[in-house]
């Protein structure tokens, strides 16, 4: 899938996707929670939480020997997304083999990051901390069932503790911090109601199966992790390390801009991959002997300024049949409507990919163009009337007054029609001098060669849901078991971890505007503004509509080009 290449390097599912069958042969629970379909493919619904508890379980027992219990009612976290955050931590913290021990603010039921952590590093010990009581039953049944009571300490706190709470009285130095915070404000958020920067995104296809206290706290994640920042300015060096999990990339941005307000600069950041999902950590540190590792996609995107690609799945009811040469020719219908040039089509019955070339915005403003066209419709006629010889005009006149007598009550109230003739002839005067004046003002805006365009928000994959768990899952096949994981398409609600239809934007839906100044003057040969590769495939169940840019003036441009697609292609 389309992040999966940016996983951790270290982590296992990178290049090898759980084999479903084989799961299924093995492990009599995870059997009972898949079916088989006429071709003999193992599928996973990944709507029911017995199942994605199954494959949670069945992954921990099976790739690092965990037994793991956990309730339905609770967070079910996915394996491949958090190695990535415990992996990036062993970057941070370095090939130290002793006295290491770590802090996991908010363990959850199944206290899964000590775990792993615990198992991929066999002398770290852990804290971690849990608020809520049958998260807290489950934790303590897993640290024990593992036999890691004698690395894992267990602290009970109260929703208002933070860390500085935590650790104010502890006599030791801690080598880090993790945290994969609640991230929803308030549950309409959390119900995508509110705040949901997608409307157009398909439900997920997983299930989130957290409750309240586990996805929601108030001002949602940055507020939470702002108040990390504060206690850790009190804190100091007593935590080496500093991370947390980031659902949002708008809130990466301003949790940077919170760490440098506080003259935090030694500040490490990576992307946790999974699918087309992508989340973020985000390091700070007091110590200035920490050197904070760059991820693959930092190093990639710095190296040939790589980005992942903008990627929308088409809606199934968009074309007749739901496949890539249907899709092909909805998609070709709308890029000829919009006069964007395309060559080089190479097509097979899977994936359609072939060089857009945009010499002009014909895609921003689409309601506003249409209004203009219409204002300019309706001062052509009253321009005409006007014009016309004044007894043919006092006729037309008189008729709408009579219309409008018949239409409102203050139109009744004259009972002189000359004076309600003469008053519609000022009205009307008024009116041509300011569409006058409007149109030369539209004029200037586009003499100067700018305009106003609405963007995405940010560049975020995608847009999220609580969890893992959200695990915009898809049914996988024996050959092709990614569980829904790499093949995951992220919505909106949770920072995806697995969701994320769009990978490198997560951003549909009404947007911020944005103003971009779109210089449409020539640069030597390049008369463009934009170059783009446009895929169409099949993905799994879905089509995929997917572009990556080439070259041109603003990369912009083609967030809002696909920005088009997406509301139309719903
Ligand atoms: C998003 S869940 C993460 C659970 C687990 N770490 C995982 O990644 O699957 C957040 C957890 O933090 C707990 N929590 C919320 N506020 C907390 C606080 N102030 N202190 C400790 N834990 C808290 C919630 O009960 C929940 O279990």
């Amino acid at each position: 899938m389309a992040l999966n290449k940016f996983m951790h390097p270290r982590n296992i599912y990178k290049k090898k996707r759980p084999n479903f069958k084989e799961l299924a042969i093995k492990y009599p629970d995870f059997r009972s929670v898949v079916t088989q379909d006429l071709t003999g493919k193992v599928i996973l619904d990944f709507k029911s939480p017995e199942a994605l508890r199954a494959l949670t379980c069945t992954l921990l027992k099976d790739d690092f020997g965990l037994d793991v219990e956990l309730p339905l009612d609770r967070l079910i976290p996915t394996v491949p997304l958090r190695l990535n955050y415990i992996l990036w931590i062993q970057d941070i913290v370095g090939k130290r083999e002793e006295n290491v021990i770590g802090l996991d603010i908010g363990a959850g039921a199944s206290c899964i990051y000590p775990l792993l952590g615990c198992k991929l590093c066999p002398t770290w010990k852990f804290i971690c901390s849990e608020i809520e009581e049958e998260n807290i039953h489950f934790a303590k049944k897993n640290i024990n069932g593992n036999g890691m009571e004698g690395r894992i300490e267990l602290v009970q706190t109260s929703s208002t503790d933070g860390l500085f709470e935590l650790l104010n009285n502890r006599k030791e130095s801690l080598d880090f911090c993790m945290c994969n915070p609640p991230f929803y404000a308030d549950s309409l958020e959390a119900q995508g109601i509110s705040n949901c920067r997608n409307l157009d995104r398909p439900e997920p296809k997983s299930i989130n199966t957290g409750n309240e206290q586990e996805c929601i706290v108030k001002g949602g994640e940055f507020e939470y992790i702002k108040k990390m920042i504060g206690d850790s300015l009190k804190l100091n060096n007593k935590v080496r390390v500093y991370t947390t999990m980031v659902g949002r990339k708008s809130d990466l941005g301003r949790l940077r801009a919170e760490l440098k307000k506080n003259n935090i600069s030694n500040i490490g950041e990576t992307e946790f991959c999974q699918g087309r999902t992508m989340r973020w950590g985000l390091a700070w540190t007091f110590d200035d002997t920490v050197v904070f590792p760059k991820s693959e996609f930092q190093v990639k995107k710095k190296s040939t300024g790589d980005k992942p690609p903008l990627t929308h799945i088409i809606p199934t009811g968009v074309c007749k049949e739901y496949n890539v040469p249907m899709a092909w020719v909805k998609i070709k219908g709308m890029l000829d409507e919009l006069q964007v040039h395309h060559k080089g089509v190479k097509a097979t019955t899977t994936e359609i990919t072939l060089n857009l070339t945009a010499k002009e915005n014909t895609w921003s403003h689409q309601r506003k163009k249409k209004r203009q066209q219409m204002r300019a419709k309706l001062f052509e006629e009253k321009r005409k009337h006007y014009e016309s010889p004044s007894k043919d005009r006092q006729v037309d006149d008189l008729r709408v007054v009579e219309h409008n007598q018949s239409e409102g009550m203050e139109e009744l109230m004259e009972d002189n029609q000359e004076a309600l003739v003469r008053k519609r002839k000022l009205e009307f005067e008024d009116e041509y001098r300011n569409e006058k004046a409007r149109r030369m003002d539209d004029n200037d805006v586009v003499s100067s060669g700018k305009s106003h365009i609405k963007g995405p928000e940010s560049l975020e994959p995608a847009s999220a849901e609580y969890d893992a768990q959200l695990t915009n899952a898809q049914p996988s096949s024996s050959n092709n078991p990614d569980m829904g994981i790499s093949s995951a398409v992220k919505t909106e609600n949770r920072p995806n971890e697995l969701v994320g239809k769009s990978a490198e934007t997560e951003s549909t839906g009404p947007k911020e505007a944005v103003p971009v100044t779109v210089n449409t003057a020539k640069t030597e040969d390049k008369d463009f503004l934009f170059k783009t590769k446009l895929s169409i495939k099949q993905v799994q169940e879905d089509v995929v509509m997917e572009l990556v840019y080439i070259e041109g003036q603003s990369r912009e441009l083609m967030h809002q080009f696909m920005q088009y697609f997406k509301n139309r292609l719903k």
